[in-house]
């Protein structure tokens, strides 16, 4: 693995140059991969495998939008697409992409097939973390590994065929066999990964769901919500409220922070702009971090997993994530978005 300088501390981490696809090939070339699940990363991982010359199965409960989805993607049924059972059955490497909250019920099946010399490779650090929980502990005999991609299902399947990779992390929980870490190296590249960093389930799962429910997905909102509302209290429009919020940052501001960073992105800002930048951040930080620290003991206690595994293994939690979802795409704000983002030239 390389050694690599993150903002002055080492880390290692393995790219495509030190393990290319063609080691990843060989690596797996005896290996059946049981996809189980076809939900958002299912397909993602699935698809990159199969197009990266990967010998691969998916395993899908029917009837349902996700098996006809893979019929629609190309796995044909009774030669690479079965049932859960038969899937877990022939792989030799189960990837089990279920939804977490699937992952437990499913469980007790997946476990009875998990004959020696076989590994179990999850997306997520959360089955096995918070095992007190979900009663997820695999049998000895098996391989237990992760590679969680950051970022979407969708995005990796589109940086892959764009040529780019999303980034992921991998983590070893148990090696039986003496060949998990080239196991999971191996997936790792040949799933699209860009490069892959190591971490361990309990760190992965920390790290992802403090991310998802701050930055990257909780936070953002309330934020996007908070300036929004000022703005409009104060009699600016929808239009103008939308755009200095959401509009200005996702389409000129966050491709330059992408780009190069942040204080790349402020220097290509007036001075003025820089100036009030500069001054408030801290303001920011200072008022959000307490919020961040109840966040992260909520994770850390377990308290995030329960109330996830509560509300997703509802028969109806579908239905009312949808009633949510419908709620936020209804606001103001995200119906100010959608004519906004009509206007722009290249939707018109
Ligand atoms: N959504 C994403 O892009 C990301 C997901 N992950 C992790 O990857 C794993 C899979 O997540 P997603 O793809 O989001 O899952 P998902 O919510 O899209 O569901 C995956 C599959 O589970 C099946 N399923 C749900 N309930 C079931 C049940 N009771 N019995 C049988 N099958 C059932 C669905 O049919 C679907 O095919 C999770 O561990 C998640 O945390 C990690 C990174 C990103
Ligand atoms: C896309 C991703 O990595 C998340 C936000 O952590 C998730 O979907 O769980
Ligand atoms: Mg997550
Ligand atoms: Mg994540």
């Amino acid at each position: 693995m390389a050694k690599m300088n993150f903002g002055g501390v080492e880390e290692s981490v393995v790219t495509r140059d030190e393990f290319p696809l063609a080691k990843a090939q060989e690596t797996l070339k005896d290996e059946v991969i049981a996809v189980i699940g076809y939900g958002v990363q299912g397909p993602g991982q699935a698809l990159n495998l199969r197009d990266n010359g990967i010998n691969v199965i998916v395993g899908q409960r029917k009837p349902s939008k996700s098996y006809d989805k893979a019929i629609e993607d190309g796995f044909v049924p009774g030669e690479t697409l079965f049932s859960i059972e038969e899937a877990l059955e022939k792989g030799t490497i189960i990837m089990y992409l279920l939804s977490d909250a699937a992952q437990i019920e499913l469980w007790p099946t997946v476990k009875e097939k998990l004959t020696p010399g076989k590994a179990l490779y999850f997306s997520h650090g959360f089955g096995i973390t918070y095992n007190d929980q979900t009663n997820i502990i695999p049998p000895e005999g098996v391989d237990v590994i992760l590679v969680a991609p950051k970022g979407s299902g969708t995005s990796l399947r589109r940086f892959f065929l764009e040529g780019r990779g999303l980034n992921s992390s991998f983590a070893i929980h148990q090696d039986a066999t003496g060949k998990a870490r080239d196991r999971v190296v191996a997936l790792g590249i040949a799933v699209g990964s860009g490069y892959l960093f190591e971490t361990t389930f309990k760190r992965e799962v920390y790290s992802d769901l403090t991310g998802e429910r701050g930055s990257l997905m909780g936070a953002i909102q309330g934020l996007f919500e908070a300036q929004y509302n000022v703005l409009r209290k104060n009699g600016h429009s929808p239009s103008e409220a939308f755009n200095e919020t959401v509009e200005e940052l996702t389409q000129s501001l966050m491709p330059l922070v992408a780009e190069n960073g942040m204080d790349w992105m402020y220097a290509n800002c007036s001075t003025t702009a820089q100036r009030g930048a500069l001054d408030w951040k801290d303001k920011f930080r200072d008022a959000v971090a307490p919020v961040f620290e109840d966040l992260y003991a909520s994770v850390a206690s377990g308290k995030e997993a329960k109330l996830s595994i509560d509300s997703n293994s509802q028969p109806d939690y579908r239905e009312k994530l949808e009633v949510e979802l419908a709620e936020l795409h209804d606001s103001e704000l995200w119906q100010a978005g959608k004519q906004v983002r009509k206007l722009r030239p290249e939707n018109a």
